[in-house]
C-alpha cells in the first residue's frame, strides 16, 4: 500500500484526487491538508511515503520542500514553475533522495497534444497558443500552455513569429505574451474548465490541434499512475509523459 497526504484537499482537484485515491486498491489516504495545517507534522504522524499537491501557486515552492524534506515523494500539480524554481528542486530532491513529479497537466489527451504540437512545428513553425480557462483560475498563462511552448522551443530551435507587429492599439500584450517566439493567448471565462488550442500556420493552410477538459475526474489517472511511480524516482521529473 502506498501511503497517500493529499495537500490543497478541499480545493477543486484535491477533492477529486480524494476520491480517486480513496477508491484505488493499491493506494491508501493517509491525510488531509488545506491552509492553517501542518502539512510537515501530517508527514511525519501518518508515516506518508507521497504529498499529492494541488494548491496555488504563489506557495508551489515552500510546499515542495515540506514535502521532501520531511521525507516524502511529491506528486505535484500545482502550476507556476519557473526554470529556476525547477533547478533548485531536482537539486534539492537529488541531495534529499527523493522524487518529485511536477506534471503541469495529468490529462494524457493534453500530454499527447503537446507532443503533437513540438512534432507537428518542426515542419510548420509559425505557432500560436491559446488556451482556455475558467474564471478562478490564478495564473496565466497555464502551465500547460507554458510547457507547450517549451516543448515547441526545444523541437523546433527557431520558430517563426509573424513577420510584421501589428501596430496595438488597446494594450501592450494584444499578440499574445512570449515564450521564445511562440505567442500565448489566456481567455479565462465561466464555461471552461481547461482547454487548448495550439495553431500553425503556413501557406494557404492551418493546422489546429485541440484539447478540451471537459471534468476533473480526466486527471485522475495520471495523478495515480504518478503516486505509483514516484518511489522508483530520485530527482525532477518535470512532464507526466516521462513516467508513460
Ligand atoms: N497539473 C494538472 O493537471 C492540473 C493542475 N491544476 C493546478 O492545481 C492548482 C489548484 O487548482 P484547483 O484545485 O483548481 O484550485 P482550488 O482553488 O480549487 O484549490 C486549491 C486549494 O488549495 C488550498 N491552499 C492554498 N494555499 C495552500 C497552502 N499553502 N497549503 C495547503 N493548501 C493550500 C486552497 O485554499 P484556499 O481556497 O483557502 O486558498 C484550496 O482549498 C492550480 O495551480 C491549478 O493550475 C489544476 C488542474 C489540473
Ligand atoms: O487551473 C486549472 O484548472 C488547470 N491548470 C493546469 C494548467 O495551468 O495548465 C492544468 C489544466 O489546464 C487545468
Amino acid at each position: 500500500m502506498y501511503k497517500i497526504i493529499v495537500n490543497g484537499a478541499k480545493g477543486k482537484m484535491g477533492q477529486a484526487v480524494i476520491s480517486a485515491v480513496s477508491a484505488d486498491a493499491e493506494l491508501e489516504l493517509a491525510g488531509q491538508t488545506d491552509v492553517g495545517d501542518d502539512l510537515g507534522k501530517t508527514i511525519k504522524d501518518t508515516g506518508a511515503q507521497i504529498v499529492v499537491d494541488f494548491t496555488h501557486p504563489s506557495v508551489r515552492m515552500q510546499n515542495v520542500r515540506t514535502i521532501i524534506n520531511n521525507g516524502a515523494s511529491a506528486v505535484i500539480g500545482t502550476t507556476g514553475f519557473t526554470d529556476e524554481d525547477l533547478k533548485a528542486i531536482d537539486a534539492e530532491s537529488k541531495k534529499l533522495k527523493r522524487g518529485v513529479l511536477i506534471a503541469p497537466n495529468f490529462g494524457i489527451g493534453a500530454v499527447l497534444m503537446m507532443q503533437f504540437a513540438a512534432q507537428a512545428a518542426k515542419y510548420m513553425p509559425h505557432v500560436e497558443i491559446v488556451e482556455y480557462h475558467h474564471d478562478h483560475k490564478a495564473d496565466a498563462p497555464s502551465g500547460t500552455a507554458i510547457k507547450t511552448a517549451q516543448l515547441i522551443n526545444e523541437a523546433v530551435g527557431q520558430t517563426n513569429p509573424p513577420a510584421v507587429e501589428s501596430k496595438e492599439f488597446l494594450a501592450e500584450r494584444s499578440q499574445g505574451a512570449k515564450l521564445g517566439n511562440v505567442r500565448i493567448h489566456a481567455v479565462r471565462l465561466p464555461g471552461f474548465v481547461a482547454t487548448q488550442e495550439v495553431m500553425l500556420g503556413a501557406l494557404g493552410q492551418r493546422l489546429v490541434l485541440r484539447h478540451e477538459t471537459i471534468n476533473r475526474e480526466s486527471f485522475m489517472p495520471g495523478v495515480i499512475l504518478a503516486c505509483k511511480k514516484i518511489l522508483d524516482k530520485q530527482g525532477l521529473i518535470y512532464g507526466l509523459e516521462k513516467l508513460l
